[in-house]
Order: structure tokens, then C-alpha cells, then sequence
């Protein structure tokens, strides 16, 4: 593997490039467009073959490119757990928190979780905080206003972000374009434990992530997973404590078991009753 760039040395004048790489044919062919703040403009190498004022005007044209760059780098922060294990209530803690130290803040939760109040995130204990409720993020920076979006927001939080088709791509581009703060919090897996929507996908773009923990419903233990108590097999079921219970390892594997069998078996009676005119109605949980 080669190391193109040294630590040790100014970054322009540290590359080792033995013959036309696509770095330096993509520089040639731009005249200087790596504006990003790596690559500083006192540092654009003197060529004897420019006089200075022609070095100037490159100087000025490759400010004026740097624009998009020229915010402040943001962070992106994940939370993740199961349901009941704190994510609404940490989100809403860390935005009041930088609320208090004089940040402008928004937050954002799906439009698809219609559960307690539409205006709000709600935590399960009640503690509120109103938001925006939207089929998807790329809608915000229109609603919010695009002026006021770029200059009068600092911190985004999202709630329920599993929901969300374009999370990676606006968590990203707020971060690293637009110098903004995003605070998600999501589902990192469904039912079945499998990854759910795109949470997971910010973990390598992400400054840091948090998995919280609930407890167990049944041993009263540290609980990683939720269990759904009902016959739907839908990855997206909106639904709070009577869908939905949070379990440690020991009693998802069993519950699951037993709820999957159960699912099986209504499946095939509801089908006989459907002839018959009847209906499958929920399931017990099996402790
Ligand atoms: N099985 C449960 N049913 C209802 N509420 C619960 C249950 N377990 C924990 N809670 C409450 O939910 C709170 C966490 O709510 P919230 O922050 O909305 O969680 P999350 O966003 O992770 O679902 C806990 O502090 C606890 O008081
Ligand atoms: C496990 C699981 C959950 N959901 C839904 C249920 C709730 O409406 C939200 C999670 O809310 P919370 O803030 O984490 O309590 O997601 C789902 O649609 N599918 C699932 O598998
Ligand atoms: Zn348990």
C-alpha cells in the first residue's frame, strides 16, 4: 500500500506521486480546486512561470470554490437500543442541552410514528418537545426555509430515525457540508433483530455512538432487544407497550421461539377461519 500523504510535511508539497496519478491530473485539469481547508491556500506553490498578480487571481478563484467547504466541520452523534431503553429521552436531553449553551436547535421526527402527539417527540414517560413531523429529510431544508437553514441552525436531532429512506445521505451532507450537529436517534434493529432502515449505515460517518440498554420485562435484567408480542410480521408496525416489550438475550430466544411458532400455527387457523368467516385474533407472550 503507498501513503500518499506525509504527516510530517505541508500537505501540497507532501505528495509522493511517482508518475500522473488521477490526484495530480485531477489538480492539473481544475487549476487548484482542492480548496478544503487541508489543502491551504498560503501554501499553493510558487511557480517562477506566473507573476504574482496571476497567482492572485488563482488564489481569489480558488476562495471563491472553496465556499462550500468553508463551514465548520460538524458531528454527527448516534443513539441506538431498543424500544424503552432511553433513545427519545437521551436526544431530547443532549438538544435542550445545547439549547442551553446558546445553539439553535431543531428536531425532526417521522411523520409515520403518529403515537402520542404530532408536533412533538414524546417519550414514554411524557417529557415533550415540539418538532417537525415529515415523510422524509430531504423536505426539511424547504420547510424550515433554506436561508434559515443555513444560517440559523446549528444542531439537528432526529428521532425515529429508522424511518427515514435518506438519513445517510442528509446526515452526512449536514455534517461534513453545512457544519451543522446531528443528534439520531433510532432503532439499530427490528423485531426480528435485523438492521432496520439506514441507522446503522451512519456507524463509520458517525464522532459517536451509544447503544442503550432497558430491562428486561420478563427477569428484569439488562434488555438489548425488542420482542414483538403480536401475529404481524411487517418490518414497520407503529405501536408502543402493547406491541412491543424489551427483553434480555435469554428471553428474546425463547420468546421468539415460542411467538414464531404461535405466528405459524394463527397463520394456518386464520386461514381456516378466513373460509370459515372468522378472525385471528393477538398473541399471548409465551412465559
Ligand atoms: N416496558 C415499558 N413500557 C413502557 N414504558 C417503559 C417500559 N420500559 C421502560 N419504560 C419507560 O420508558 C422510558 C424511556 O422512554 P424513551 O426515551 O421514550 O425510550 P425510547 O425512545 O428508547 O423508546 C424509560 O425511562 C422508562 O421509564
Ligand atoms: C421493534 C420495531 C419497532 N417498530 C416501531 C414501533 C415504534 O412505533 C417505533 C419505535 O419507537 P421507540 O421510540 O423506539 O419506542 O418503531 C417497528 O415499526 N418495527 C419493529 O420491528
Ligand atoms: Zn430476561
Amino acid at each position: 500500500m503507498r501513503t500518499l500523504i506525509s504527516p510530517s510535511l505541508p500537505p501540497l508539497f507532501s505528495l509522493h506521486l511517482p508518475r500522473p496519478s488521477l490526484f495530480s491530473t485531477a489538480l492539473r485539469a481544475s487549476r487548484y480546486p482542492l480548496t478544503a481547508p487541508a489543502f491551504s491556500l498560503n501554501r499553493l506553490p510558487s511557480n517562477p512561470h506566473r507573476s504574482s498578480s496571476s497567482r492572485r487571481e488563482l488564489q481569489t478563484e480558488a476562495a471563491s470554490k472553496s465556499k462550500p467547504f468553508s463551514a465548520p466541520p460538524g458531528e454527527i452523534h448516534v443513539v441506538v437500543g431498543p424500544m424503552f431503553s432511553g433513545k427519545t429521552t437521551t436526544l431530547l436531553r443532549r438538544i435542550l442541552s445545547e439549547r442551553e449553551s446558546g445553539k439553535k436547535v431543531a428536531v425532526i421526527k417521522s411523520d409515520k410514528d403518529d403515537r402520542y402527539c404530532a408536533e412533538s417527540i414524546v417519550t414514554h414517560d411524557g417529557e415533550k418537545f415540539p418538532c417537525w413531523a415529515l415523510p422524509d429529510l430531504n423536505s426539511f431544508k424547504e420547510r424550515f426555509g433554506f436561508d434559515a437553514y443555513r444560517n440559523q441552525l446549528d444542531v439537528i436531532g432526529i428521532d425515529e430515525a429508522q424511518f427515514f429512506g435518506d438519513l445517510y445521505e442528509f446526515c452526512r451532507e449536514a455534517a461534513d457540508k453545512e457544519g451543522k450537529t446531528v443528534i439520531v436517534a433510532g432503532l439499530d434493529g427490528d423485531y426480528l433483530r435485523r438492521r432496520f432502515g439506514s441507522v446503522l449505515d451512519l456507524v463509520p460517518v458517525a464522532d459517536t455512538v451509544t447503544k442503550l440498554a432497558s430491562r428486561c420485562e420478563v427477569c428484569g435484567k439488562r434488555a438489548s432487544f425488542t420482542l414483538r408480542k403480536t401475529e404481524e410480521r411487517e418490518t414497520e408496525l407503529i405501536g408502543g407497550a402493547e406491541v412491543y416489550m424489551p427483553v434480555c438475550r435469554s428471553h428474546y430466544v425463547s420468546g421468539q421461539g415460542v411467538l414464531e411458532t404461535a405466528r405459524a400455527v394463527l397463520d394456518a387457523s386464520s386461514q381456516r377461519n378466513a373460509t370459515r368467516g372468522l378472525e385471528a385474533t393477538s398473541l399471548s407472550p409465551p412465559f
